[in-house]
């Protein structure tokens, strides 16, 4: 495979994988998620490898989730919503070697989510947490939602959702959203020292683990397909549109004069 959206290193037990779209913030698009599955597939099948780091390019942000330039209400590719997200968020679980988010700046939407699902994650002290689909016509049905209630529990994942604020690192390490905060400029040494530690483990303890962890929430996997079958007829809709739109023009979107417009047949 040719990576044209990430950049993919293997070194010293270690696959990285850096979303190298700072343009757009790191957003990712359909290319983007399937190189990142593509590559996590590799690292797992590498025995070389005991731990993938999943990052993003630049200072700003780990990702900010869909790209909102190439959003058009309908997607062309593969999967349901014409982005083979649900293969990459399994790929995320199947692999059976940790994955350590390298949280630097803002992780977003869609980027959030990816963070969540990851084993581990390690932020900078400048990372930024947050979701933002009702806020721009969308939602993550399954692991960014029902997987997030079981990490930061019912009350805090439902804020999360329903208010789309912004959480700085020491609040998401506090909710159990982050394993480490650090200073910024130390980032790469303690995740570094992170992945020391796991190569030093028993590869084989590690995978039962991870699979045994997995198999608690795997449902989820389910609630997620439906759920994406719903948000691929959501996109169609006005209201999500308005909320792309709104987005692309910076302003504030009006989802009800939305949704009223849709449903005067407008
Ligand atoms: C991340 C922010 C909070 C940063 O805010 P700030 O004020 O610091 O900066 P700007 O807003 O001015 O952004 C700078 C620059 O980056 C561009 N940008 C940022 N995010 C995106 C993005 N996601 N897509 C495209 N472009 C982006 C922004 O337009 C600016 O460009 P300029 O050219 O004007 O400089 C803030 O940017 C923010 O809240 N971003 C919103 C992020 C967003 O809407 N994310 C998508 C949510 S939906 C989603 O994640 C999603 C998930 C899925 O699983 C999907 C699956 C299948 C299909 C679609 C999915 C999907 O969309």
């Amino acid at each position: 495979m040719i990576y044209a959206d990430i950049k993919y290193e293997k070194a010293d037990g270690v696959a990285r994988i850096t979303i190298d779209r700072p343009q757009v913030m790191n957003a990712f698009r359909g290319e983007t998620i399937e190189e990142m599955t593509a590559a996590l597939r590799d690292a797992d099948a590498d025995d070389a490898i005991g731990v993938i780091v999943l990052a993003g390019a630049g200072d700003r942000a780990f990702c900010t989730g869909g790209d909102q330039s190439t959003h058009s209400g309908t997607y062309a590719g593969r999967g349901v919503v014409g982005i083979p997200i649900e293969e990459f968020h399994a790929a995320i679980r199947d692999v059976r070697i940790p994955v350590i988010a390298r949280v630097q700046g803002y992780a977003i939407g869609g980027g959030n989510v990816i963070a969540t699902m990851c084993d581990m994650t390690i932020a900078s002290e400048k990372a930024i947490f947050g979701q933002v689909g009702p806020k721009v016509g969308s939602v993550d049905p399954g692991w960014g939602t029902a997987y997030l209630a079981r990490i930061v529990g019912e009350k805090k994942a439902r804020e999360i959702w329903y208010m789309c604020r912004r959480y700085t690192a020491v609040e998401a390490e506090r909710m159990g959203l982050v394993n480490k905060v650090v200073p910024h400029e130390e980032l790469d040494t303690e995740i570094e020292s992170w992945c020391r530690e796991i190569l030093e483990r028993s590869p084989t303890a590690i995978a039962i683990a991870k699979r045994s962890f997995n198999a608690d929430t795997n449902s989820i996997a389910g609630i997620g397909n439906l759920g994406l079958e719903a948000l691929a007829l959501y996109y169609q809709s006005e209201e999500s549109k308005e909320g792309v739109k709104a987005f692309m023009e910076k302003r504030k979107p009006d989802f009800r004069a939305a949704r009223r417009r849709q449903k005067a047949g407008e």
